[in-house]
């Protein structure tokens, strides 16, 4: 489990996904966002679709930060091959990270067959570029959420991850849950869709088991939680 009382205010930038995603972002919102992303030393600056790759990658070069394109973003109902087509394109743009959006409706359908194919074809497609699955909880039963979460690991996939952001995001509940169901595998947890008191909950979510936090919030967040540890929220607070 992540130990936010042994990290400096830099480490913890690493475990968080900056992100921009709203449809009206423009290429200045991006640049900008790179930007935020690099200060406080994210462990990606992820967008949308693989149209902003080139921005990303230029801003981001010389930096540790990955370039994280969205595939199927948000609605993830495209056809695999059609997903699969675009995390190529993404890969080959130069993004180093995937944010691939499930296709809801099928696995609501239990057409287990296909989402795990689907799965393999992205996971394949991407190559030895990273991987996540967002399974989008606020949608699913926690049956669901579980199988979900076994397909994910089934493919390889390297993270499962709660939500797009563009709906509810998910419970304390369903992060342990998740946690809980890929316990023995190598695929770790992403929340994504940070409900307020911002701040607060992704604390909780850590507490939970995850492990990456994805939001358009990073910043908020991680000025507000440094500012808790040193309130004493965690017992010793190792400072910038
Ligand atoms: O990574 C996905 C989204 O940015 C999460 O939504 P949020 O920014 O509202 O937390």
């Amino acid at each position: 489990m992540v130990d936010l009382s042994k990290m400096t205010k830099r480490d913890m930038g690493k475990l968080f996904d900056y992100s921009v995603l709203p449809k009206n972002t423009t290429e200045e919102q991006i640049r900008q966002g790179c930007r935020d992303a690099i200060k406080y030393n994210a462990k990606a600056f992820c967008f949308s679709s693989s149209y902003w790759t080139p921005v990303v990658v230029e801003e981001l070069q010389g930096t540790d930060l990955l370039v994280g394109a969205g595939i199927g973003f948000p609605f993830g109902q495209q056809t695999s091959a059609v997903k699969a087509f675009e995390t190529e394109e993404a890969v080959r743009l130069g993004a180093t990270v995937l944010d691939n959006c499930m296709n809801v409706g099928a696995l609501k359908d239990k057409k287990y067959d296909e989402v795990l194919q689907e799965f393999k074809d992205y996971k394949k497609a991407a190559g030895p570029v990273m991987t996540k699955m967002i399974i989008e909880t606020c949608m699913l039963t926690k049956e669901e959420i579980a199988t979900a979460c076994k397909l994910v690991a089934e493919a390889g996939i390297d993270w499962a991850k709660t939500s797009t952001g563009q709906y509810a995001g998910p419970s304390v509940s369903d992060v342990m849950l998740m946690v809980d169901t890929l316990k023995g595998t190598k695929t770790k947890v992403k929340v994504a869709g940070v409900k307020a008191p911002r701040p607060q909950n992704a604390f909780a979510f850590f507490a939970a088991g995850a492990e990456l936090i994805g939001t358009q919030g990073a910043a908020e967040i991680l000025d507000a939680v440094d500012d808790m540890r040193r309130c004493g929220l965690c017992p010793e607070y190792v400072g910038e």
